[in-house]
């Protein structure tokens, strides 16, 4: 008998392969990349970088069967999309874009948002303060340094570091297995892009699989790095990813 969560053994926390990305041009369609392949494991963070525009954000967003235009075949510890509803692929496999909308008038509302909306779906019969209270927000900030963001704060009133870390909180929150993070450090001071950098890094640690696209330079947190560049997929070392960063 087989089962939708049957698992393949020794599969990768996830995988994609065949993923190919063709877009409508005046000529028929451009090609941006086709046949990649990609995976990450429990753990780890992996680094994506590349010129603009060679398709690092449409990757991603591949990843998360966000964008129409891809197509490949993808896995969470061995179970393949196609068995799954969009929705049900997402709250496992995250996207987080630079700058997400923070929506509602405090911090803890909008932290709050994605259980509100599984509420008013159906799928849980508790409230979403019920689900997850104030306190367990508050743990949850506190715990990744963002002690200095007050849960009656107006998101909108919220610097750019702390509205990216309240960004990422929100998203670590609802316990994907993988993260997708696009350049969610990009246009941040050091001292914050850091920190963004450990809370991630602490969330590897406890077993999420990250895909970070980055144009920093290298802060060693990622296992494993890869350029995107005409198409092609291509391992890099610290030392080439040093010397392609923008520091
Ligand atoms: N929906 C779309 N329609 C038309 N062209 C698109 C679409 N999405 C992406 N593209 C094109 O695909 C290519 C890759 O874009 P993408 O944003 O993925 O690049 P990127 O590597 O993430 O760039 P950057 O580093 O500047 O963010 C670009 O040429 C872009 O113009």
């Amino acid at each position: 008998m087989t089962s939708q969560t049957q698992q393949t053994p020794a599969s990768h926390l996830f995988e994609a392969t065949g993923v190919t990305c063709q877009i409508p041009s005046e000529n028929g369609s451009r090609t941006i990349f086709e046949d990649l392949n990609f995976y990450v494991d429990r753990g780890e963070i992996v680094d994506l970088t590349g010129p603009s525009g060679s398709g690092k954000s449409t990757l991603l967003t591949a990843f998360a069967r966000l964008n129409v235009r891809t197509s490949g075949t993808f896995t969470v510890n061995g179970v393949d999309s196609s068995t799954m509803t969009p929705q049900q692929w997402r709250e496992q496999v995250s996207y987080l874009p630079q700058t997400s909308t923070l929506m509602g008038s405090s911090v803890a509302e909008a932290i709050r948002l994605p259980f509100t909306f599984k509420v008013r779906m159906g799928e849980s019969e508790q409230s979403a303060e019920e689900v997850l209270p104030d306190t367990k927000i508050r743990a949850m900030l506190d715990s990744i340094g963002c002690s200095d963001i007050n849960l009656d704060r107006k998101p909108r009133e919220l610097s750019g570091g702390q509205a990216a870390r309240v960004s990422l909180a929100r998203t670590l929150l609802t316990e994907p297995k993988v993260l997708l993070a696009d350049e969610v450090d990009a246009g941040l001071d050091p001292e914050n892009a850091d920190l963004v950098g450990q809370i991630m890094q602490e969330a590897a640690e406890r077993g999420m699989g990250i895909i970070r696209i980055r144009h920093r330079a290298t802060d060693h947190r990622a296992t494993r790095m890869y350029e995107l560049a005409h198409g092609q997929l291509k391992v890099i070392s610290a030392e080439d990813a040093e010397q392609g960063g923008e520091a």
